[in-house]
């Protein structure tokens, strides 16, 4: 048994139940879903099931009702009869403790019946009822006949999760027009059934999407709890109300506390919302991401890592070049003073960017990139020399500017941790920026045909060349090779560093504006 197998704690469950159940806290919970299929995936069981999972739990499943249907709505129903239910139900629970159950779906009153007197017999230890009624395409999936039944199973669960036009359908009022009006209804409800409610804010248009948990009986820290998030602008919402309710049953099982379990559950949902548009499953309103945490600890493929390093940059790529020094780098005018400022600086930065490169070559992982690195290193130098000879003979030695010293701060002390991988994604935006834009420059200079009138042409025309843009290929599949082999938190500082240097080059090449004093 490992350890987050292990009970942690008994403690009573927050039911309403004349008998109080106990409760074993469990670090992998075994969870029971009840609800309507889903063949698309991202409602019903299937979203149940990965829910929980995604929070930790073992999840089961036993099937009220199969719903064919997708993103875009509902085509049919198909309930099996309710003896198959009760033969499903008791296949689990006559072998398996369950710790949590969810109920969805249960479309009409015999299913209901049938749940109902399974619970009974049964009495797990903690139940949560998500009061399916319609869908977030607007098709019933509860027959009207059966709301009454619904009503009645509430006060045998431990937390009720309706949506706002189910909060109303529950109390028999009309919905709630707004957020204090549908926190009243919460309270009502807790004060009829004696359960706790989570009234969910999903169905307001507002930039907030708030949550309360309700409990007017005292079970709670305070009889009115609420939970603020803000709204993430998607579409892709299906299944949320399905997943939200899956995940309270695991988290509460493993915590004991309502407040605490909702406050994990929601971090989570936000991020599988915030997520969500990455699937692209179906035309309508489609899946939230479920398992984006353990996708995003996945081990990247070929160039993906690189890529998507250069996909986050892509605001400071625009920023580079909208600079004042680059546009008029670009088009001629720029000052000779913040020209010789900034090459003065570039000379300071690669005598120590040829330290950085050296201390890349003593952490290589293969004769490869050893001997890539010292080569780079002492190009490095080399440029730094013919900068001097070339530009800065008859000036004075340079004196280190804030952005310079900033940078080399950072590369030095990320060198200095000893990660390769990490010191690797530190040192590539001044091989990749660099050469991004020093190609953007060098055909905006060919295109406008001033040639050696340029004042600039001389030094346009030095780094547009074919070797360093293939050093500079090669030093990106070495921080792709990296990343495979790196840890996930190694990956996310080496995207932190690297993120961190390319807004330093952005500046460096601000830096003439910035502090040069005429
Ligand atoms: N766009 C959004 N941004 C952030 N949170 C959201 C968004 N939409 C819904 N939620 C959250 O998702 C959960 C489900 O809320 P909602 O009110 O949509 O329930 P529901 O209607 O039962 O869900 P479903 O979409 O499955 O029918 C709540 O925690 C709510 O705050
Ligand atoms: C089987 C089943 N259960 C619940 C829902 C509600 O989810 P949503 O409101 O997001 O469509 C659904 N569509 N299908």
């Amino acid at each position: 048994m490992s350890n987050s197998d292990r009970p942690v704690d008994p403690v009573t469950s927050a039911s309403s139940n004349p008998e109080a159940r106990k409760t074993t806290l469990r670090g992998t919970p075994r969870v029971l879903s009840i609800a309507g299929t889903d063949p698309t995936g991202g409602a019903g069981i299937q979203a149940d099931l990965k829910s929980i999972a995604a929070n930790g739990g073992y999840g089961m499943a036993v099937i009220t009702a199969l719903v064919a249907q997708n993103t875009r709505g509902v085509t049919a129903v198909h309930t099996p009869p309710v003896q198959f239910l009760r033969q499903q139900l008791d296949a689990v629970s006559s072998d398996v403790q369950i710790d949590a159950v969810k109920i969805g779906m249960l479309g009409d009153l015999h299913v209901i019946e049938e749940v109902r007197s399974w619970l009974q017999v049964t009495r797990p230890p903690l139940v949560v009822l998500d009061p399916v009624m319609v869908a977030t395409s607007g098709d019933r999936l509860l027959m009207a006949s059966a709301e009454q039944a619904l009503r009645d199973l509430v006060p045998l669960v431990d937390l009720v999760t309706p949506n706002v036009p189910e909060l109303a359908a529950l109390l028999q009022e009309g919905p709630a027009e707004d957020w204090a009006e549908a926190i009243q209804q919460g309270r009502r409800l807790s004060e009829q059934s004696g359960v706790t409610v989570l009234v969910k804010g999903g169905h307001f248009t507002g930039a907030d999407c708030p949550d309360v948990l309700v409990n007017v009986h005292g079970m709670l820290a305070g009889s009115v709890l609420e939970f603020a998030s803000a709204r993430v602008a998607t579409k892709n919402t299906h299944g949320t109300g399905c997943s939200l309710s899956s995940a309270m049953a695991t988290v509460q099982a493993q915590t004991g506390d309502w407040a605490e379990s909702l406050r994990r559950v929601k971090d989570w949902l936000d991020d599988s919302l915030t997520h969500a548009d990455s699937l692209e499953v179906g035309g309508g309103n489609g899946p939230i991401h479920h398992f984006h945490r353990l996708f995003s600890d996945r081990a990247p493929q070929g160039a993906d890592f690189t890529r998507s390093l250069w996909e986050s940059i892509t605001p400071i790529r625009s920023e580079i070049f909208q600079l004042p020094f680059i546009v008029a780098l670009g088009d001629g005018t720029l000052k000779l003073a913040d020209f010789d400022y900034y090459l003065g600086q570039d000379a300071l930065y690669l005598r120590t960017y040829s330290r950085v490169l050296a201390r890349l070559s003593a952490l290589a992982p293969t004769d490869e990139e050893q001997r890539f690195w010292a080569n780079s290193a002492q190009v490095c130098l080399d440029v730094e020399a013919d900068l001097h000879r070339s530009w800065l003979g008859g000036h004075a030695q340079p004196v280190q500017g804030p952005v310079t010293k900033r940078y080399l701060d950072h590369l030095m002390a990320t060198s200095g941790q000893g990660s390769y991988a990490v010191a690797i994604a530190a040192a590539l935006p001044c091989f990749w920026l660099y050469a991004d834009v020093s190609e953007r420059m060098h055909a905006a200079y060919l295109a406008d045909g001033s040639g050696k009138e340029h004042p600039y042409a001389a030094w346009l025309e030095t780094y547009i060349n074919e070797p360093f843009a293939e050093t500079t290929r090669r030093a990106i599949a070495f921080t792709d090779a990296a990343a495979v082999a790196a840890s996930p938190r190694e990956r996310l500082n080496m995207r932190a560093a690297f993120e961190q240097s390319a807004q330093y080059e952005s500046d460096f090449f601000d830096a003439a504006r910035r502090y040069v004093r005429v």
